[in-house]
């Protein structure tokens, strides 16, 4: 919606009775209710179609992504891949880039990523975001920007995704505390720890400090550690609460949290929020149980 100020998008669904029914109404109800597609927006079921521009966003769940790089390599290669989704491939352990770049080994990988709600950017309320890319990406950082979007350029692509995929998992554990009405002055422990843990394992991959305290890091785990909007937040109330969720949800910091929990203790990485998070997301522990075993850990210098 955003990037048609810029353009003519096409947008691409796999199911042409979908399609046919945002052709008609002109919106995405499923996905993005109240939300009208610009006229210079073409709807299609056809990847032939969708395949044809040199700049392609990648937005479908993270666990889908692996699938759907492999299934489309041939009409990928070469193009420019703007990976969107936040999270780590739970069969390779894999970021985004990393996946494009074994599915498509020609293609340009990119992660956008950071604090943005999609309704909002749909509205036209102001976002930034992190265009990361190995090689400088300005001219695509110029092309992805619109007046109320803007883009910051990285070269530190894992970086960014790790702090895109590890946000959602501390954003669940923010969920958890305040669902089980244990006050924000615990949200704000856990979200200060949580980045600590985040940074621990990206500076341990590779990844630099600036890109873990800009936006990709520090602004989306606030934005989803504190707004009823995230999804991921909004499970963890739920979970804190003892309510079911919608499973129909997408919940990215789930797998995540798994992924994370296995990378962790390959590397031999302390993640005691993010164990904790895969435990309870599995029901393997109770709330109160791993509240209390993260306070009766051994006192440690900050
Ligand atoms: N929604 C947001 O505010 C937001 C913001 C930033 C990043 N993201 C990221 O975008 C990614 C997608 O999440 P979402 O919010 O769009 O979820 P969503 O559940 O709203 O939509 C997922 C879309 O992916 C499609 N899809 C599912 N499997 C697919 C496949 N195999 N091939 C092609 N399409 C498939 C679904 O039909 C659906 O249209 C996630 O990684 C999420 O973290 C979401
Ligand atoms: O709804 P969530 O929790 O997936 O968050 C959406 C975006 O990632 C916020 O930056």
């Amino acid at each position: 919606v955003t990037l048609a100020q810029n353009g003519p998008v096409t947008l691409w669904a796999r199911d042409a009775a979908h399609v046919a029914e945002m052709q008609s109404s002109r919106r995405n109800d499923r996905r993005l209710p109240m939300t009208v597609l610009p006229e210079n927006v073409s709807v299609t079921a056809e990847i032939e179609a969708a395949t044809q521009a040199p700049v392609l966003l990648l937005a479908m769940p993270m666990q889908q992504m692996g699938g759907f790089l492999t299934a489309h390599a041939a009409r990928l290669a070469g193009k420019t891949l703007v990976a969107c989704s936040k999270g780590i491939d739970l069969t390779t352990g894999r970021g985004p880039t990393e996946l494009i770049a074994a599915a498509c080994p020609d293609a340009r990988a990119a992660i956008l990523t950071g604090p943005s709600f999609a309704a909002d950017i749909a509205r036209g309320l102001p976002t930034a975001l992190t265009l990361a890319c190995a090689e400088d990406c300005e001219a695509l950082q110029t092309q992805l920007s619109t007046p109320t979007l803007r883009l910051y350029r990285s070269t530190d692509p894992l970086g960014a995704e790790l702090g895109g995929a590890l946000k959602n998992v501390i954003a669940i554990a923010a969920g958890v505390v305040i669902g089980a009405g244990l006050g924000d002055s615990a949200r704000a422990a856990l979200m200060t720890r949580g980045f600590a843990e985040m940074s621990r394992l990206a500076l341990r991959l590779g990844a630099r400090a600036e890109t873990l305290a800009g936006l990709s890091g520090f602004g989306d785990l606030v934005l989803t550690c504190t707004s009823a909007q995230s999804r991921n937040f909004r499970f963890g109330q739920a979970l804190g609460a003892g309510e079911d969720f919608d499973p129909t949800t997408t919940v990215e910091g789930v797998a995540t949290a798994k992924a994370v929990s296995v990378l962790a203790q390959r590397r031999g990485v302390e993640m005691p929020i993010a164990t904790m998070v895969a435990a309870l997301s599995e029901h393997r522990i109770t709330v109160s149980d791993a509240a209390q075993a993260l306070l009766s850990r051994p006192l440690k210098e900050e």
